[in-house]
């Protein structure tokens, strides 16, 4: 971006300047600007910078000419966080025209100014040089200064980003992935990376995506057989008695002793008809369509040669290193084949795997307990601008629940208890029928979060037929050692367990 920009050389001595104030600009270490979430987020809003100089980068989210074109207001945001820095360029300084339509990107040098008494902004950014812009056909650029859907964005993936709503997603992503690693490592659990494609399908946890090459390999043979078709049985016989021939030469001019140079050569004619005949004897090989055997497909024609799918868990292989590592946690992508079409179900989604190893089913509670609590209050500390958003334009209730979250201890109730307190709800009707041994439903889940106790709860020791092989079964052989963490407005977040240790116990399962 910055490429042919000639850097302000005497602010790039140091990392921060102390520029006519005692709080210094932060210059980014591995690119000339500052960034504009380190002006603007400040506690001040920026307003202990004035007087200072700097560079800053962005895509303007609104521009306008003023003062009969005299000057320029760009609203400049850099990704950094939500809010934009306002910029003033005067038409001294640079044509105005190219600058102001929203998607411009521009890279501009100058000084930090309070500006005048009633205007919003704490602080502004007077252009002194532009550096560099990335112009823009405003009659061309497709997201409007309107609301756009989601829907409609998917038509502009290459632009998404620039929209507060995908922008505002993506640092809360990258927020609770940096504090998941953080909690994780603060405890001293280990990250291990288990495999993406696997033959695995964990406990049957949901249908798996099928990674496979038969299809392409079967169109790359058609299309293959289309431009030259299968070597005949007389081809294959001619290239034979070739090799045959050129064998016999061969051995012809050792036994007459024949000298160097002619045995070399007639040694490298043999090895091409070798190589012709295995050339053509593959190819005869070559057969449209997926190859099957005994009536199925023959997935040892496969890349694996062997059926294999993307991980819907990497919790089997992650158990594997628990049991040698102590407590290990994987974080990765997940994938489920399944056709339900709700706001619970995705078809790709990250998934954060513990194991911990000498614990019981309590200390796993306390796990996750301290870990979605670690979350919420992480977002309370760092993204609270993009909670703000969302809670403006999506999700009302949001902050309010990351505070109560992460400040309530969460109620424990065994499944017996949950069903128990459910079968005596009166004032609801559920659509699903409540008694022991059934799964709890999303709607059972959500009443005792949100209606019953009004905060989270963790439901443990369910029963074990519907719950898998892998969970450590109970004195009273009935339930296992399960638990599910239940949020409000969402349900059920976490599922875990402890591991059934008894070799012959689980055997039996
Ligand atoms: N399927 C679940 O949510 C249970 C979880 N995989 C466990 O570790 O027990």
């Amino acid at each position: 971006m910055a490429g042919n920009a000639a850097p302000p050389v005497d602010q790039m001595a140091a990392t921060t300047l102390t520029d006519g104030s005692d709080s210094p600009v932060q210059w980014a270490q591995f690119s000339r600007r500052v960034l504009i979430r380190t002006i603007v987020c400040r506690p001040d809003g920026g307003v202990g910078l004035a007087g200072q100089k700097v560079a800053v980068g962005g895509w303007v989210k609104t521009g306008r000419e003023q003062g009969k074109g005299s000057f320029a207001f760009l609203e400049l945001n850099d990704g950094s966080c939500p809010a934009n820095l306002q910029v003033i360029v005067d038409s001294s300084v640079a044509p105005l025209g190219e600058l102001v339509p929203t998607g411009t990107c521009v890279f501009v040098e100058g000084e930090l100014k309070k500006p005048p008494e009633g205007t919003k902004q704490n602080v502004e950014l007077r252009v002194l040089k532009v550096v560099d812009v990335g112009p823009v056909d405003s009659a061309k650029y497709p997201l409007p200064k309107t609301k756009l859907t989601l829907e409609f964005l998917r038509d502009y993936v290459h632009l998404r980003p620039r929209t507060n709503t995908i922008s505002a997603v993506a640092r809360i992503r990258n927020a609770l992935a940096y504090a998941t690693h953080t909690f994780f490592q603060k405890h001293e659990f280990l990250y291990v990376h288990t495999p993406i494609v696997t033959t695995s399908d964990c406990e049957g946890a949901g249908e798996m995506f099928q990674v496979t090459t038969l299809f392409s390999d079967a169109e790359k043979a058609e299309k293959e057989l289309k431009q030259s078709p299968l070597p005949s049985e007389a081809d294959i016989e001619g290239a034979k008695l070739l090799v045959k021939e050129r064998g016999e030469t061969v051995a012809q001019l050792k036994a007459s002793k024949a000298s160097k140079e002619e045995i070399t050569a007639s040694v490298a004619e043999l090895t091409k008809a070798k190589e012709n005949l295995s050339k053509l004897e593959e190819r005869s090989k070559l057969k449209p369509g997926i190859p099957q055997k005994d009536g199925k497909i023959d997935y040892s024609q496969d890349f694996f040669a062997r059926q294999a799918f993307l991980t819907v868990s990497g919790q089997l292989q992650v158990e594997t290193f628990v049991s040698a590592l102590s407590s290990v946690y994987t974080f990765g992508p997940t994938f489920r084949a399944e056709h339900s079409h709700t706001s619970r179900h995705l078809a790709e989604f990250w998934m954060v795997e513990p194991e911990i190893a000498f614990a019981d089913l309590e200390d796993d509670m306390n796990c996750a307990e301290a870990y979605v609590k670690f979350l919420c209050q992480w977002l309370l500390d760092n993204c609270l601008d993009d909670m703000q958003f969302m809670v403006k334009n999506f999700d009302q209730t949001a902050i309010d629940r990351l505070k109560m979250v992460s400040s309530t201890p969460f109620e424990r109730i065994s499944y017996t208890e949950a069903v128990k307190l459910l079968e005596k709800v009166t004032e609801k009707k559920f659509e699903n029928k409540v008694e022991w041994g059934i799964d709890l439903a999303s709607e059972h889940e959500r009443y005792l979060t949100e209606v019953t106790f009004k905060k989270p709860v963790i439901v443990y020791n369910y029963p074990k037929g519907i719950k898998a092989f892998y969970m450590r079964l109970n004195d009273d052989k009935k339930t296992v050692a399960a638990m599910d963490v239940l949020v409000p407005k969402v349900g059920e977040l976490i599922g875990g367990s402890q591991r059934e240790e008894r070799y012959d116990v689980i055997e039996k399962r």
